[in-house]
This record gives structure tokens, C-alpha cells and sequence, in this order.
């Protein structure tokens, strides 16, 4: 109760902190992503990320601290070191990309099934909503059986990481989540 209370006081003064985890295939967008939310501007990145880049953004009382993973099969490993001590993990997937959304389901139910990572809040992101033959977010959430996922939050939005579509939203969302342990 006392410990609340001063994390109470803490978060009124200083703002709360978050960790967050943000993992996917490769090219779903994770980085241009977090670019995004860090300049609100599009760069065009396409560098695939080797290991993780760390980035810190504060977005209205929150310090965001996001750890943005490698998406190539010889990373996805390391995911779960990564979301362990994450307050949630973020899982973009490409929206247009359907072709992959097996494998983006088959990864994502492999992640949190580790026991280390449950009750994780869980934020599943649709990316490139800008493209045209991008699946529905009704779909998106069966494909990707989040229906299922009983043992954690889980919020599901569809984004453009390029326009800036529903980041908004998105972060308000981010911003309700609790800090894990506080
Ligand atoms: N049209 C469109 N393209 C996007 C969007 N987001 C990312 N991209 C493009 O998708 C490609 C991959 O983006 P990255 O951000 O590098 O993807 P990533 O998930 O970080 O990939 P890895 O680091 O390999 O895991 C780049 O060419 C981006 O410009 C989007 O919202 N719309
Ligand atoms: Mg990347």
C-alpha cells in the first residue's frame, strides 16, 4: 500500500517511465515505427535492424523507453530476453504482408507462451494501413488468434506508421498501462 502510494506520488511529479518491448517479423516497420513516434516524421529506413537499437521518448507525462528488436529469423531468439523485464511488448506486424501472417502468428504464440512473460500486457499493431490489400483489423485479430490469449491485456490497432495513422490512439492506450512491480 505505502509502496503505491509513493509510486503514486512519484508518477504526479515525475511522470511515469515504461519499458517496451517491440518485436515482429522483419520489415513489418518496428523501427520506422519508433522513428515515427520520436520525430513525428517518416524516415525512409530501410536498414533492418541488427540486435536491437534502444531509443528513449517522452510522449506527454511518459517516458518511453523502447527497446526495438531485430525481426530476421536469427534474432527472434533474443525476443524474450528483450520483453522479460518489459512493462509490454508491442508486436507489429505488416498488414499488407499476408503472406507471412502464419508465421507472424506461429512467433507470436511461441513469445508468450514463455512462462517468464505472462500476464504482460500485450499491444498487437497492423502496420502500413496507408497500402492498399492491408487485411481488416476484424481479421488481423483472428489470424492472428488473439481471441484466444486469455492471461494478459491484449489491445489490437490498426496503424501507418508512414502517415502517422492512429499513433494517437495508440499511445493513449500505451500510456494506461501499469509499470510491472510498482
Ligand atoms: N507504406 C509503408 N511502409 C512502411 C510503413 N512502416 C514501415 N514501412 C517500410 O517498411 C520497411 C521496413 O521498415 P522497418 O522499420 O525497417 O522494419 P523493421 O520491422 O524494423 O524490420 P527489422 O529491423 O528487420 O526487424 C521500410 O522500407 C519502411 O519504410 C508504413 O506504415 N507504411
Ligand atoms: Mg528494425
Amino acid at each position: 500500500m505505502f509502496q503505491k502510494v509513493v509510486s503514486w506520488f512519484r508518477e504526479l511529479f515525475f511522470g511515469k517511465e515504461l519499458e517496451i518491448a517491440l518485436v515482429g517479423l522483419q520489415n513489418a516497420g518496428k523501427t520506422t515505427l519508433v522513428n515515427t513516434m520520436a520525430t513525428g516524421k517518416f524516415e525512409e529506413d530501410t536498414i533492418p535492424t541488427i540486435g536491437f537499437n534502444f531509443r528513449s521518448v517522452k510522449k506527454g507525462k511518459v517516458q518511453m523507453k523502447m527497446w526495438d528488436v531485430g525481426g530476421q529469423a536469427r534474432f527472434r531468439e533474443q525476443w524474450e530476453k528483450y520483453c522479460r523485464s518489459a512493462d509490454v511488448i508491442i508486436f507489429v506486424v505488416d498488414a499488407q504482408d499476408q503472406g507471412n501472417l502464419d508465421i507472424a502468428r506461429q512467433q507470436l504464440n511461441q513469445l508468450i507462451s514463455w512462462p517468464s512473460l505472462e500476464g504482460i500486457p500485450l499491444l498487437v499493431l497492423g502496420n502500413k494501413y496507408d497500402l492498399q490489400g492491408c487485411i481488416t483489423e476484424q481479421e488481423l485479430i483472428t489470424q492472428m488468434n488473439l481471441n484466444s490469449i486469455k492471461d494478459r491485456l491484449v489491445a489490437c490497432y490498426s496503424i501507418s506508421a508512414k502517415k502517422n495513422t492512429n499513433i494517437d490512439e495508440m499511445l493513449k492506450w500505451l500510456s494506461k498501462i501499469q509499470r510491472k512491480n510498482k
